[in-house]
């Protein structure tokens, strides 16, 4: 059995590969991968924001429906103590504010609030808790202080936030525990109220340990993840697409191409006599030069619709999006030139003293399935070998 780090070696270079040999002790990818990790833990994370704003707007009304029996409300109203009238003031604030971050949330999907409402949330909830806790006080009333340390749970639960932010607002909620206990509390109840308030920093500690290990962990899958779906999409040798991928994709863009009336152009190039060369120069020469037409094949690929592809063996494709006749053939004549400018010795092949390659091309026609772009790009190339090799032949 391999150890991560061994197996990481034999991994083509890929930027998922890449950083998870450099590591990310500091929580934080190199960009873009951070930007695509944001990307991807918001859309896992997204109904859990939903689920935890409707769950803490229930929590806070239950503890309200609780005080209105425990307190014997009804009974009183309207000969209230002034911290019951406080109390109560706060228990409908936030209710009133997680109602509204809730309408917030759930309508705004087409813009994504989830960090801003959770924090904003769970600050009122710091905040709503802090005061309740204060106002049984000050009315003699017993509560579980624990309901604090519930809070700091909360404060590093993964509701989509990253580590940072989790940590800032840990660092915003501790004033929002300690001023106003200093502030509303008499002198004698302060020193218990701060000894509270230790456990609550303690707490907030132990937590944020956690936070730290579930996120590096939620990276580390992340990775993983991205690094299985890569190796099941590209060919390791050359690092181009796959001929899977491929297969995927020509539909996407066959599709796309109708819907836009753009025009699709599949290429397909087979080396020339590759036989021969490996048998003269070795197989590791083989897969250097198999590395070498990649290269210059995936440089033609720029766009994002654009796809250079190893089909297998010494088979490759080139699909491209919005691209005429004219391009078509500047293309195959841009690839020969090439290879030309990497002059590959192949002194075994008959055609030429350096590696060359048979293409074959055309155009999508409207309605076309892949499958029968395919076959004739392939009769194509086929023509191209026929006709003495190291050629384009367009369709
Ligand atoms: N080095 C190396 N060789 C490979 C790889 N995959 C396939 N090949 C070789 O590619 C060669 C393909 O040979 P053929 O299909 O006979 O084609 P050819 O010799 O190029 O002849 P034409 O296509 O007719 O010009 C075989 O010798 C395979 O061993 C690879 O990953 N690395």
């Amino acid at each position: 059995m391999h150890s991560a780090s061994e197996a990481l070696r034999s991994i083509p270079e890929n930027r998922y590969a890449e950083q998870l040999r450099r590591g990310f002790r500091f929580l934080r990818f190199s960009q873009p991968l951070e930007c695509e990790y944001h990307q991807y833990i918001s859309k896992v994370q997204a109904r859990y924001q939903k689920i935890a704003v409707v769950l803490g707007l229930g929590i806070w009304m239950i503890f309200t429906l609780v005080d209105l029996l425990r307190l014997d409300l009804w009974q009183r109203f309207p000969d209230y103590p002034a911290p019951l009238w406080a109390l109560l003031l706060v228990r409908c604030s936030i209710i009133l504010t997680l109602f509204l971050l809730t309408l917030l949330l759930f309508n705004g999907s087409r813009k994504h609030y989830g960090p801003q409402v959770i924090t904003v949330t769970l600050l009122s909830l710091v905040l709503g808790t802090t005061l309740t806790i204060i106002f049984y006080q000050n009315l003699n009333v017993p509560i579980s202080n624990s309901v604090l340390l519930l809070m700091a749970i909360t404060l590093f639960f993964p509701l989509g936030l990253s580590f940072r932010s989790n940590l800032l607002l840990a660092a915003a909620s501790l004033p929002l525990v300690v001023l106003p206990g200093l502030w509303l509390l008499a002198q004698a109840q302060q020193v218990d109220y701060l000894r509270l308030c230790f456990i609550f920093s303690l707490a907030l500690l132990i937590c944020a340990m956690g936070a730290y290990v579930r996120d590096h962990t939620q990276r580390e899958q992340f990775l993983l993840l991205q690094l299985l779906d890569w190796q099941a999409n590209h060919d390791p040798l050359t690092t181009l697409n796959n001929r899977r991928s491929f297969t995927q994709h020509l539909d996407v863009v066959l599709r796309q191409g109708r819907r836009e009336s753009a025009k699709v152009a599949l290429l397909m190039l087979d080396i020339d006599h590759f036989k021969r060369f490996n048998d003269h120069y070795g197989h590791q020469v083989g897969d250097d030069a198999l590395r070498q037409v990649g290269k210059l094949l995936q440089s033609f690929a720029r766009r994002p619709m654009d796809m250079a592809v190893r089909l297998g063996g010494e088979e490759f494709a080139l699909l491209l999006y919005e691209c005429d006749a004219d391009q078509l053939q500047a293309l195959g004549e841009a690839l020969r030139n090439g290879l030309a400018t990497l002059n590959i010795p192949h002194s075994a092949s008959p055609t030429a003293n350096h590696l060359t390659v048979s293409m074959g091309a055309r155009l999508a026609k409207d309605g076309e399935s892949s499958e029968e772009l395919y076959r004739r790009v392939d009769r194509l190339l086929y023509q191209a070998k026929q006709a003495g090799r190291n050629h384009l032949t367009l369709g």
